[in-house]
């Protein structure tokens, strides 16, 4: 059994900031459990759609739940008009992410939560909404489309695909999307979840909640690993070719994006999971280039540095093989990192003292003002 990583340091490391009954993460080195499910398990046999119901609401549901909650999100897809209006506004070359932190915050304007009593239908929303809001913008923006973002695509990531490209998506590509938004779902105290929870804890609403932790997510070290991933890679043009610029890089003491974790020890469970669609993708399109080279990179960062791929790796080869625009990939994560998102301020909400740790100062020693004249 894999070691529990040694966590001690600066970044909050390796202490008890709360307690979580939703998930835990490495905590035999490198297993990760949602509601004492494995990821694995779930990732293997359930829809996406099962594991936000398990998340948000408890319990994986039956087939009538299952039905009534899809039915139910196939019905809050639409956007309101003055959502649509505030999307067409954003120019082409915004960021997605910022356009998601928007259209979170914007729906907040339009359908407040008014009280904790709505916090499961403000949560809904979003996950049906959000897929609507970057396809609105992105066929917007960049072909000037119009979409009808009520599609009877069964599932979120196929409304996702088929809202992106105009046609319904094939089995494979529905089956990839569907893992991936389970994989992403859920990650006990990372650090957008823990923004969400900081907000939570003064009593705030649920888009605000949202809307913070979107701003976190985006970030490189973060959620934004994927897109860096993919940004890298497509730079090398053969495995031997990613081998040599790797150890350039590592040389350089430069960090790799998609590659280590901060509480995982030696692998991210998600990895091998994400890795064999990616390599099923790979078959599909004919790839002999991209996939080798994140094998080869992988390959290079375990043997160099003992560093290992975290979810964000092969997602990058395996959204880029079902033709997903590289910007996209991060909104992606958010659509299903919600329901953890929204499941920790539930939490929170039913616990709540507010989050105020203290900070060890180590500034100037105390001193007196100067008049102005003189300084
Ligand atoms: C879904 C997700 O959010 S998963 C994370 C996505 N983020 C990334 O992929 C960004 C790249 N990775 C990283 O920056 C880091 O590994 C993090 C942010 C994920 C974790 O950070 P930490 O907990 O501080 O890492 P950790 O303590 O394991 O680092 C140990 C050493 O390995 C180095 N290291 C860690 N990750 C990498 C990397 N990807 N590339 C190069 N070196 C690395 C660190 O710089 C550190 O070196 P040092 O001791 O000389 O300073
Ligand atoms: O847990 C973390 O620090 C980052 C991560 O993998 C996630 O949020 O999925």
């Amino acid at each position: 059994m894999a070691e529990a990583k040694k966590l001690s340091g600066a970044g909050l490391r390796g202490q008890v900031a709360g307690k979580t009954a939703l998930s835990t993460v490495g905590q035999t080195g490198s297993g990760l459990t949602y509601r004492g499910y494995d990821v694995k398990d779930l990732a293997a046999h359930c829809q996406f759609e099962e594991v936000a119901h398990l998340i948000l609401k408890g319990e994986l549901p039956n087939q009538a739940e299952l039905d009534a909650y899809k039915a139910r999100l196939k019905d809050l897809r639409s956007l309101p008009q003055a959502l649509k209006d505030v999307l067409e506004l954003i120019p082409k070359d915004a960021h997605p992410m910022d356009v998601m932190r928007t259209g979170c915050s914007m729906l907040g304007n339009l359908e407040t939560e008014e009280d904790f009593g709505q916090q499961q239908d403000a949560t809904d929303r979003l996950l049906a909404a959000f897929p609507s809001i970057i396809c609105y913008w992105y066929r917007f923006s960049h072909d000037g489309v119009r979409i009808d973002e009520n599609t009877d695509d069964d599932s979120v990531g196929a409304h996702f695909l088929h809202m992106l490209r105009g046609e319904k998506p094939s089995t494979l590509h529905e089956q990839t999307m569907n893992v991936s938004l389970i994989l992403y779902a859920e990650h006990e105290f990372n650090a957008s979840t823990f923004t969400a929870r900081v907000c939570a804890s003064t009593l705030s609403d649920m888009h605000s909640c949202v809307t913070a932790a979107i701003g976190s997510l985006r970030g490189p070290l973060h959620g934004g690993a994927n897109e860096a991933a993919m940004d890298m890679i497509e730079r090398f043009t053969s495995a031997d070719h990613a081998e040599k610029e790797m150890l350039g890089m590592l040389e350089r003491k430069e960090k790799i994006m998609g590659f280590g974790h901060a509480i995982y020890a030696t692998s991210d469970p998600r990895n091998e999971i994400i890795k064999q669609w990616s390599e099923k993708l790979a078959k599909d399109v004919g790839d002999t280039v991209l996939y080798p080279v994140s094998v080869r990179c992988e390959e290079v960062m375990w043997r160099e540095k003992k560093l290992f791929c975290n979810a964000d790796f092969f997602h990058a080869s395996a959204y880029h093989f079902m033709g997903i625009p590289t910007k996209l990939f991060t909104p992606i994560f958010v659509m299903s990192r919600l329901t953890g998102w929204a499941a920790h301020v539930m939490e929170q909400r039913a616990d709540n003292r507010i989050i105020r740790p203290s900070a060890e100062y180590v500034g100037v020693a105390p001193r007196t003002v100067e008049p102005i004249e003189s300084r």
